[in-house]
């Protein structure tokens, strides 16, 4: 029995981390209503995220009958990072239970990290922002080079960073691109129930589905390896 299995907890970060959802929401509808379009819903916005910023504004496009070119995606893309480095910390919020479990897994010695498809510099200034970022050793964002979640690349990097291995790690996520990404590297994956997933939660094929984050250091120590 190693009772010092996870060595590493990753996390995905929107929709599992901190619930960005209403400033992703606020940020595409002045994008879009900049070329008079729009309105989307919060549950339209939600249902986009996860596969990165890019996918957003394509998604988002799409949904209100305007699809891009590759050229005019890349414009849009470019403007709603801006609209979006205003809106980092208006709305957002920490999951609950999100900074007592981060500080929780640290005092036990466990190494964390965040894989996320959304952009390094959002993704580190929401982090310094909540205070979160000292206890955070490898954060790996959707344009640091690496094949973003699906693929298993950002979190082999967060892994290398760390100096750990995959039978060290667990992931804790909300999407099919989570389970998708550590079934490709192989570590086990746990869902959180309420974040952002266009499939439902219990269907995405995670090992475990938790209705929040309190219940994780209970869910991991059940998840040890004999
Ligand atoms: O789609 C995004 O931008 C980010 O999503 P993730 O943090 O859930 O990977
Ligand atoms: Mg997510």
């Amino acid at each position: 029995m190693s009772d010092t299995w996870p060595r590493a907890v990753l996390f995905d970060l929107d929709g599992t981390l901190i619930d960005s959802a209403p400033d992703l929401h606020a940020s595409i509808n002045i994008l879009l209503m900049r070329r008079g379009l729009g309105p989307l819903s919060l549950p339209d916005v939600v249902s986009m995220i996860g596969n990165g910023v890019k996918k957003l504004v394509e998604r988002a496009f799409i949904a209100v009958g305007h699809p891009l070119d590759a050229d005019e995606l890349d414009l849009e893309y470019e403007a709603m990072i801006g609209i979006y480095a205003d809106h980092l910390t208006v709305l957002t919020v920490l999951t609950p239970g999100a900074r007592e479990i981060v500080e929780e897994l640290h005092a036990q010695g466990v190494l964390m990290g965040v894989v996320t498809n959304k952009p390094q510099m959002p993704t580190e200034a929401i982090l310094d922002h909540f205070g979160l970022s000292p206890y955070l050793d490898a954060v790996i964002g959707g344009d640091s080079g690496v094949e973003k979640k699906p693929a298993p690349d950002m979190i082999f990097a967060a892994l290398d960073r760390l100096g750990l291995r995959p039978e060290d790690a667990v992931l804790v996520g909300d999407s099919v691109a989570d389970v998708g990404s550590a079934r490709a590297a192989g570590i086990p994956v746990i869902a959180l129930r309420g974040g952002y997933t266009s499939v439902p939660v219990d269907e995405i094929g995670a090992d475990i589905v938790i209705d929040g984050l309190a219940d994780l250091l209970a869910t991991l120590a059940g998840m040890r390896p004999a």
